[in-house]
């Protein structure tokens, strides 16, 4: 990736347009794997340009033009089934490399261990330092072959299928990601005696479970969820299209660039108000910050109203991703809020919560944690300096930062490529709605 910083400003603080989103890249990566484990009876469209999703795709269907069929939105099936066990077979000298795509490297875990041959997965440095025990125990439990090729509960694995299934019941953790519990659902219908999956403990980010089980159902697929224990027995996957929506994680960066103008109104095409999305949620956050959202024409009307920010508590537990959005919104206004359900953003692309502290002590914010709760103590901001954002490799620290841009007078942030992760085009999206964005070193 490029180390290309950008320096931006905002040329007006009164923003209107239209900005055409991406699909959702939790969407199209749950999509393209049942697409995969379905043989081609689950096809897909509006498939996200996000690059984790590009590379997912690559690996996927090789002999398929990844980004030119990413880019039409419509990912077609080959004709003729291709012979797996030759790509297969080529991939034992060669480790499949996810770079930093979370989702595509847990999903990818489960869906090998039902493939004949022996695949190695691996990732970027920081993949390697994202747990996978947690799924690899389980998927060990039920007959799965898998080791590890560097350090024991991180990638790099090596994996040899197909499983020869031992046990129909196991327990997970639900605590630490809900991405293993999604991994073992897709493709739990293809286990010869289905699968009961028991969440010990908590489970974290929900929405993201309910968003497989939501798509396996289009799909035909049956299930049932009583207390902790999800159910699916062995059965085939139905011929089905999914149509992608655009990605709510991406439009929270649209909700607090309003949140952040003196005037805002803007059109996000193809968002409804029912979304498979637990980040649909921002609609509701931003609301304590004036921003109407208003579902009609086939997409969703952001309009800033004027409005004094009352709530004091932010939990993050069902939509993480949403977390360093709504963080930089309350530092940029001095809103002096307290953040909850931030657990597991030590683990993602970065470690988020150090990576706000650091980046929000350059605006004088302090971001202090006591008892697994975060308080914002905006008493010492200063808004008056021009700063420079380090983005850490994570796409979201470049996105939930460039709205600052609004009540700074001038800011730098680095790598800005980091944002192709999710969001390829969100910095023409913004120069399109009146932000200056110059490239300034490539080094
Ligand atoms: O299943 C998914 O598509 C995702 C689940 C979440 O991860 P965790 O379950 O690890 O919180 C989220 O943060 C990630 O961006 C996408
Ligand atoms: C955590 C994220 O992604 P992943 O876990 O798939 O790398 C994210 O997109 O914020």
């Amino acid at each position: 990736m490029s180390s290309a910083a950008i320096k931006i400003s905002a040329e007006t603080k009164k923003l209107s347009g239209t900005i055409h989103l991406t699909g959702s890249k939790s969407e199209s990566n749950r999509a393209l794997i049942m697409q995969a484990m379905s043989k081609g009876a689950v096809t897909v469209t509006n498939v996200s340009e996000a690059a984790d999703t590009v590379t997912l795709l690559g690996i996927l269907q090789p002999s398929l033009p990844t980004e030119a069929s990413a880019k039409e939105g419509k990912v077609t099936t080959e004709s003729e089934p291709r012979d797996q066990s030759s790509d297969l077979a080529s991939r034992i000298s060669h480790p499949i490399d996810i770079g930093p795509a979370g989702t595509a490297m847990r999903f990818l875990t489960a869906y090998y261990t039902l493939q004949d041959g022996e695949v190695t997965l691996t990732g970027s440095a920081r993949m390697k330092q994202r747990p996978i025990g947690i799924l690899v125990d389980a998927l060990r439990e039920l007959g799965a072959e898998i080791d590890y090729t560097e350090n024991d509960g991180y990638p790099p694995i090596r994996i040899k299928g197909p499983l020869k299934q031992k046990s129909e019941r196991v327990s997970i953790k639900g605590d630490i990601s809900s991405q293993y519990i999604s991994s073992l659902l897709l493709a739990a219908p293809l286990l010869e005696k289905g699968l009961y999956l028991d969440i010990e403990g908590e489970l974290t980010s929900k929405p993201y479970v309910e968003m497989t089980l939501a798509m396996l159902s289009q799909a035909g697929i049956r299930y049932t969820w009583d207390a902790n224990t999800i159910h699916i027995p062995n059965q085939p996957y139905a011929n089905c299209e999914i149509s992608v929506e655009p990605d709510w994680s991406a439009a929270s960066y649209w909700y607090a660039i309003a949140a952040l103008a003196d005037e805002a109104e803007l059109f996000l095409p193809g968002l409804n108000g029912y979304s498979l999305q637990g980040d649909s949620k921002i609609t509701e956050i931003m609301a304590n910050f004036g921003i109407t959202s208003q579902f009609k024409d086939g997409g969703v009307f952001l309009k800033k109203e004027p409005k004094t920010v009352e709530r004091k508590i932010f939990d993050f537990k069902e939509c993480p991703d949403l977390a360093q959005t709504v963080v930089v919104v309350c530092a940029a206004l001095g809103h002096d809020a307290t953040f909850t359900g931030l657990e597991t953003l030590k683990i993602k692309e970065t470690d988020r919560v150090n990576a706000l502290q650091v980046e929000l002590a350059k605006i004088g914010v302090k971001l202090i944690e006591k008892n697994m709760t975060y308080k914002l103590d905006c008493s010492e901001r200063d808004l008056s300096k021009s700063i420079t954002v380090n983005t850490y490799d994570d796409h979201r620290m470049a996105m939930a930062f460039a709205p600052l841009a609004l009540v700074l007078n001038e800011m730098q942030i680095e790598d800005h490529r980091v944002v192709e992760k999710s969001y390829p085009h969100f910095w023409k999206d913004l120069e399109s709605i009146g932000y200056n964005i110059e490239v300034l070193n490539s080094k």
